[in-house]
């Protein structure tokens, strides 16, 4: 049974394509040019004449196959959500001389971001053919305010080994009308959008005025987030990075730390709404005493405050290293320092910085106990998203890249690419835009890092109570899920 359902987002008309199947089986399909466009011509994929694909068994992907969202299941569980398995399909919908594609990178940096770009390049020339591919600069305002820049596989061939985007990026600027007049203006048909939470947002508008217009244009998304806040997919590329260059901030501020007498080292990790980054950093390095989320609510003064425990740990130990993503404990600064209007170009909300404010909390503390206190506060924020992509980052960018390219082939559209289940899908833009993923206090995961940090949990039993109301059990599979549903983190519930 094939059906549309009205998005439950007012401002967004996104028509969802759901399938329903026997034993509560659900596809969250995604959009086809064949959709709105009738009698378009189809072609061999011309990857069956490529001497390096062609040998590979079953290199093409089966048109039915689909990847679960969930793969922990009950006896009698539903089968749940699923999603479009990525990949080269038998037929294509656009000749490769007719292609005219186009990349876009907006929002934040992240490490992979120039990896994806070449990857895009390499799987348009390489594997299918296509010439013309353009570069817009400097995000999404660039498609009518800027010229483009061609790109072929000899330009981007050395850029993965830089940070940033070679294309460069920015915030604000989405303008829907003059982004898809570009577009037909310049007979643009596939187009690139590589980017976070905002971007895809955008893209999913500029998908619903192409397709309001008729227009031949495959629009495809390729999340970027270094936060790790999009929803369904695995993990966000250049993640992995970010917590390896995390590493050497933590490094540094437990050697400082241990040197001094009563050492206290502070780290300032990226995090706007999220603590994934520093939740793994935290325990990845193990030197970290005390990781503070915007998730997990903190408090200063008191019993089984923060400034309890900094004295009771310089007491036991001599020194400590405290890890703080930029989100948490906006609301004390906002409460304190009467901020929190203020939004970027994008409209993102603009922080405070919660770093330099609980270090001189701390240091207050100590100087009105006449304790003394070295404490030292390193902000290597943008030193963990302005460096290139690690090797497995790498590989990851060049698979997305590779997926991607794949489905604008094949005549998806509206969609983004993203690993569910270690598995390449396309996901519908609605999926990834209705809900932030972040870090889930009541599980395991967070569970984990406080009993490696001996921290306390600042949390009341009222407030456990509440949480574990609020979020669904990892465990507990329910009817009728679907993509909407509030997401489990797959990192964070991956259990052996
Ligand atoms: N709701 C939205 N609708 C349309 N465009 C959006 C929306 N939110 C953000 N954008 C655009 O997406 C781009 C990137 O958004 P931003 O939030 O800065 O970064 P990110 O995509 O990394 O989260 C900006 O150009 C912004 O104007
Ligand atoms: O200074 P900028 O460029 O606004 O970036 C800061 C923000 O970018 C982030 O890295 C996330 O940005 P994106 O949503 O663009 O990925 C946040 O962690 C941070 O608050
Ligand atoms: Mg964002």
């Amino acid at each position: 049974m094939k059906g549309n359902k009205e998005n439950s987002n007012g401002s967004n008309t996104q028509m969802m394509k759901v399938e329903n199947g026997d034993d509560g089986y659900v596809l969250e399909d995604v959009p086809h040019l064949n959709d709105y466009l009738d009698g378009l011509p189809t072609y061999p994929n011309p990857l069956r004449s490529n001497p390096a694909y062609s040998v590979v068994k079953q290199y093409f992907v089966n048109d039915d196959d689909t990847v679960p969202q969930k793969v922990v299941v009950h006896k009698d569980s539903p089968r749940g959500t699923h999603f479009r398995r990525a990949g080269p399909r038998q037929k294509v919908y656009f000749s490769s001389d007719e292609v005219h594609a186009c990349i876009v990178t907006c929002g934040g940096l992240c490490p992979g971001l120039n990896t994806v770009i070449r990857e895009l390049v390499c799987a348009l020339y390489h594997m299918y053919g296509v010439t013309r591919v353009l570069g817009i600069e400097g995000g999404y305002r660039g498609f009518y305010s800027r010229n483009t820049i061609s790109l072929t596989p000899k330009i981007v061939n050395d850029i993965h080994k830089r940070g940033g985007t070679i294309l460069g990026t920015s915030r604000g600027g989405h303008d829907t009308m003059k982004i898809v007049d570009s577009i037909q203006d310049r007979g643009i048909n596939q187009v690139y959008i590589i980017g976070g939470d905002g971007t895809q947002k955008g893209a999913a508008v500029i998908f619903e005025e192409v397709r309001r217009r008729g227009l031949k244009v495959a629009i495809a998304g390729i999340p970027k987030t270094i936060d790790n806040d999009i929803p369904v997919i695995d993990r966000s590329f250049g993640f992995d990075t970010a917590v390896e260059e995390a590493q050497r901030a933590i490094n540094a501020a437990h050697v400082e730390a241990e040197s001094a007498e009563n050492g206290v080292g502070v780290v300032k990790l990226m995090g706007r709404y999220c603590g994934f980054i520093a939740m793994y950093a935290t325990l990845a390095s193990r030197d970290v005493d005390v990781c503070l989320i915007p998730e997990s609510p903190f408090y200063l003064e008191g019993e089984g405050g923060l400034f309890e425990y900094v004295e009771k740990r310089l007491k036991e130990d001599g020194h400590m290293v405290i890890v703080i993503a930029e989100g948490a404990g906006q609301d004390l600064l906002d409460k304190e320092l009467g901020l929190g209007k203020e939004q970027d170009a994008s409209g993102n909300k603009l922080l405070a910085d919660n770093g330099l404010w609980v270090t001189q909390k701390i240091k207050d503390y100590f100087a009105r106990k006449k304790l003394s206190l070295t404490l030292k506060y390193i902000d290597p924020t943008y030193m963990i998203r302005a460096i290139p992509s690690n090797a497995s980052d790498s590989v990851y960018c060049t698979l997305l890249a590779q997926s991607c390219v794949h489905g604008a082939m094949a005549g998806y559209t509206g969609y983004t690419s993203g690993l569910v289940n270690g598995r390449q899908t396309y996901i519908p833009f609605n999926c990834i835009n209705e809900k932030r993923n972040h870090v889930v206090i009541t599980d395991r995961m967070w569970a984990r890092l406080v009993s490696s940090t001996n921290q306390p949990s600042f949390l009341g039993s009222v407030v456990i109570a509440k949480a574990k109301e609020e979020e669904q059990p990892q465990t507990q599979l329910l009817d009728g899920e679907n993509c909407n549903d509030e997401k489990i983190n797959e990192i964070g519930t991956h259990e052996n």
